[in-house]
């Protein structure tokens, strides 16, 4: 299948000097979901501006639907929508008119069937006659998806979409980007949520310092670094390990009070009974035993050394 984003060797060199982007090279298929997840200044916003033409690459390509972004502006710009970090329209205007307008700005014929399609989608209709100073901060970024879904791209990005949104608006949000790719659009959304891109992404991508360190489906990337852990808490604390139990990956946490095994299930499906049965002929009594997955957050502190996004 052809993407519907192909990015080449992208590089961007602010004025100033700095290196924001190196050497990028993705293809993103059409109806995905991409997560794309780094900490702040990784080069997130930069990528996402490029591909919607309002920042100048130094190096590479990018083309959406077959076109470059540069070349054929105007055609791959009505392709994407994007929904920014923050709304900058007039807030005293009306949530219907808002979105109206930008399907005009966009070039597009008034089809008021589908504004009030988009509007009813997210609960944004009862508030149409509303000017935007009168919603709650998580109705205005509902008014920001409006806009950007106003002239039916094909693509949608969603930059940092559930900053600072409530635990329901993010709820609510995630069932929206997946009924969106459900009608074939396809999404790319920023975030410093781990969760968030274990939650709705289809593949993930992690950038830092302008590199993009990885970029693979979730399920895979979580079967590929997501091993298992088994926690055994000790009846009696223990000061060290016995050798006899040098050749498992065991550590002692908890003060003594707890064994940790790092395992992966398919490698050796054996492994488990075999452990309790050494740890039972080494007179180590177990009081309870209980499994953890490694999750997204442990592949992301391992790449890029930091717990915080
Ligand atoms: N116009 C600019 N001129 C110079 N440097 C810039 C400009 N815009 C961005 N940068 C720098 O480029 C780097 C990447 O910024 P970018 O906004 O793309 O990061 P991000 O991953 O989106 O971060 P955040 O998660 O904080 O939004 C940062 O170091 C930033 O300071």
């Amino acid at each position: 299948m052809t993407p519907i984003i192909s990015i080449k060797n992208l590089g961007k060199t602010y004025s100033k000097g700095f290196t924001a982007l190196q050497d990028i090279t993705l293809d993103i298929e059409e109806g995905e979901i991409l997560a794309l997840l780094g900490p702040n200044g990784a080069g997130k916003t930069t990528m996402i501006s490029i591909i919607c033409g309002i920042v100048n690459a130094t190096s590479g390509s990018v083309s959406v639907g077959g076109h470059d972004v540069v070349k054929d502006f105007r055609k791959t710009r009505s392709m994407i929508g994007l929904v920014p970090q923050e709304l900058t329209t007039d807030q005293f205007e009306t949530v219907l008119n808002t979105v109206r307008f930008s399907r005009g700005l966009h070039g597009c014929k008034a089809n008021p069937a589908y504004i009030e399609r988009i509007l009813r989608a997210l609960s944004l209709w009862e508030k149409r006659n509303s000017t935007l100073r009168e919603l709650s901060g998580g109705m205005k970024r509902r008014v920001l998806i409006a806009k950007a879904l106003s002239h039916e791209p094909k693509v949608l990005f969603l930059d940092e979409p559930t900053a600072g949104v409530d635990v329901a608006l993010r709820r609510d949000m995630w069932s929206l980007v997946k009924e969106l790719r459900a009608t074939g659009v396809t999404i790319i959304l920023t975030t410093h949520y781990i969760e968030e891109a274990e939650e709705i992404a289809d593949r993930i991508g992690i950038i830092n310092k302008g590199s993009l360190l990885l970029v693979e489906e979730k399920a895979a990337l979580m079967r590929k670094l997501g091993g298992k852990q088994m926690l055994l808490d000790l009846a009696e604390p223990m000061k060290s390990l016995p050798g006899r139990l040098d050749d498992w990956k065991l550590t002692l946490t908890q003060e003594g009070r707890q064994i940790v095994y790092d395992y992966t299930p398919q490698a050796d499906p054996g492994a488990l009974m075999k452990l309790l049965t050494a740890l039972e002929t080494s007179g180590i009594a177990v009081t309870d035993i209980s499994t953890r997955q490694t999750s997204l957050e442990d592949i992301f502190v391992s790449l890029i050394g930091d717990k915080t996004p």
